[in-house]
């Protein structure tokens, strides 16, 4: 250990003044040598410090890192199943050397962040989401696997690289594309039935495809589209009670989604459920969304269906003088909204007018979510947020942000609205509950476990989510409470020597423990020095 922190000192001196992200990819290429020597100590030293690491290991470094991983490249992690392999999935899934796999990660390198095809070299994902899984939810090691599909790439630059990694072709597309990804699909629920697939950073129109195609076959979920909206939804019950209203309030809450793709249609389609569980009545959310052609109407041409029903109707906005493709400021200003969300993978297009917009608010706590990643896309950072939009905001940002100093010993909270906060705990109590498919229940149950989950004191301080330093209580409460969603369901099947019988008599605090402990690897236990 002592040997790792030297060498971090060297670095740290040696490259005193050096860009940022050069900082951050010399410390991943630290951990990642260390990863490749001793795993025991690797996720040793992740786990100890989890509040320096995660952001090397996970977003925003890991961007980066994808965006330079052939040249970076030096040993496999993971499997590789490309176009070529068609027809022997199902031998290569036989000749992974572990007995058994628990969890998965999957990415066709199609939309890595907010960066766009990567290609193969979006392999960085799968193996940062799954370090994750291992320091949060304390999935073992051995049990995971990162998994790239690599059906070609249509980023020109990596085709012409002479060192890109990956097949160098079109990507496959239509019934092409679909073959490759259900055969992987078979033959890993054939060797392991029970393991927990998560799809990530699969550009939108396979993102919903293959949701809707696996989703009830097999043990699946999407990350992007599920998890974000868990996550989304729990902030924006936050900014409820930040304006110190009842949950009820919800419904009447403006909110302006800017990116109507994988991520800002999920989290629409969760609020939008939420919405009405908290009503008898057709409720008519306020939800306004906007993509790369301004404010989407019903008077918008070839619509995408799936954002078809969040499309305004022009008689509904016409007295707010708003129009098809009406602009970002404009709707800003003609709305007030109480939330700004972006999740439109553009850096700073929350930009000074935009922010100085949403002072005037409707809300006494205006909360803008910059959940776009890494930080470069950013809708706008958490400086100019305070800066432009006012001191009594709620900020939240998908990559990591110093909190603000506000001067007179104020601080402005920096809050990170990332699916991390979920994921590992929807694919810990998944797996423990021995569950076939994921239900929408279960995913509620992880999104209201996380909105309650930090106090009233704390809300009113801005903080809507907990550090990243608690984690690991958070994702083993959000584990229990998946469980107890799929026992209510009757899916539950357990795991392990942990029958569906025991399952069903368990207290929610004895799930909880169960997924705190039951899972850990021993040797990497706080108390294994
Ligand atoms: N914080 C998190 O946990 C989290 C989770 C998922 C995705 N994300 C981030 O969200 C971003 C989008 O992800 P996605 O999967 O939805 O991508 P996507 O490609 O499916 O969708 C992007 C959307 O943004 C819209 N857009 C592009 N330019 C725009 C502009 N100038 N104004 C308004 N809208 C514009 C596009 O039209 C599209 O609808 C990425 O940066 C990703 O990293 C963050
Ligand atoms: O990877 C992240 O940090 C969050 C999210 O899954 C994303 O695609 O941006
Ligand atoms: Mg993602």
């Amino acid at each position: 250990m002592l040997v790792l922190w030297s060498h971090i000192d060297r670095w740290r001196k040696i490259l005193k003044g050096q860009q940022h992200g050069v900082v951050s990819l010399a410390k991943w290429r630290i951990l990642n040598r260390l990863h490749d020597r001793n795993e025991t100590l690797y996720y040793r030293v992740l786990i100890d410090n989890i509040e320096d690491f995660a952001p090397i290991i996970y977003t925003p470094t890991v961007g980066l890192v994808c965006q330079n991983y052939s040249g970076l490249f030096r040993r496999p992690r993971g499997m590789y199943f490309s176009a070529k392999d068609k027809g022997e999935m199902m031998s290569m899934i036989y000749n992974w050397p572990a007995h058994q796999v628990d969890m998965i990660v999957l990415t066709d390198g199609s939309r890595i962040l907010g960066l766009g095809d990567l290609g193969v070299q979006g392999i960085g994902i799968p193996i940062g989401k799954l370090d994750m899984y291992v320091a949060a939810a304390g999935i073992n090691p051995q049990r995971i696997l990162p998994v790239m599909l690599d059906v070609g790439t249509n980023n020109q630059k990596l085709l012409e690289d002479p060192l890109y990694l990956g097949l160098r072709q079109p990507r496959l597309e239509g019934e092409e594309y679909l073959s490759i990804v259900d055969e992987f699909m078979e033959a890993v629920s054939t060797r392991w039935p029970k393991a927990v697939v998560q799809f990530e950073d699969f550009q939108m129109k396979w993102a919903f495809e293959t949701l809707q195609r696996y989703r009830k076959r097999f043990c699946m979920f999407n990350d992007d589209i599920q998890g974000t909206a868990g996550v989304a939804l729990a902030g924006l019950l936050g900014t409820v009670r930040a304006q110190g209203r009842p949950l009820t309030e919800f419904l009447n809450q403006k909110i302006v989604v800017v990116g109507a793709g994988s991520a800002g249609l999920g989290v629409l389609n969760t609020a939008v459920q939420a919405v009405s569980r908290m009503t008898e009545t057709a409720a008519n959310p306020q939800f306004f969304l906007l993509d790369k052609n301004g404010l989407i109407t019903k008077e918008r041409k070839d619509i995408d269906p799936a954002a078809a029903p969040f499309a305004k109707v022009p008689g509904e906005i016409g007295g707010l003088g708003l129009r098809e493709g009406a602009s970002l400021v404009e709707v800003v200003k003609k709305v007030k909204p109480h939330v700004l969300l972006g999740l439109s993978g553009v850096g700073g297009i929350f930009n000074m007018e935009v922010l100085k917009a949403m002072r005037e608010s409707d809300s006494p706590k205006p909360a803008i979510f910059a959940m776009s990643n890494p930080t470069m896309n950013a809708e706008c950072t958490a400086v100019d947020a305070f800066k432009h939009a006012g001191e009594n905001i709620v900020f939240a940002s998908g990559s990591p942000f110093e909190n603000v100093d506000l001067g007179n010993g104020k601080v402005g909270h920096v809050n990170q609205a990332n699916n991390m906060y979920l994921f590992p705990g929807i694919g810990l109590g998944t797996l423990l509950s021995g569950a076939h498919f994921i239900s929408d229940g279960m995913l509620q149950a992880a999104a209201e476990c996380l909105a309650s989950y930090m106090t009233d004191e704390e809300i009113q301080r801005g903080i809507l989510y907990p550090s990243i330093g608690s984690i690991r209580r958070i994702t083993a409460e959000v584990g229990a409470a998946v469980v107890q969603a799929a026992v209510a369901e009757d899916l539950a099947e357990g795991h392990g020597d942990m029958g569906p019988r025991e399952l069903v008599h368990m207290s929610k605090e004895e799930t909880g423990a169960i997924c705190y402990a039951k899972h850990v690897v021993s040797c990497l236990q706080p108390s294994c020095s």
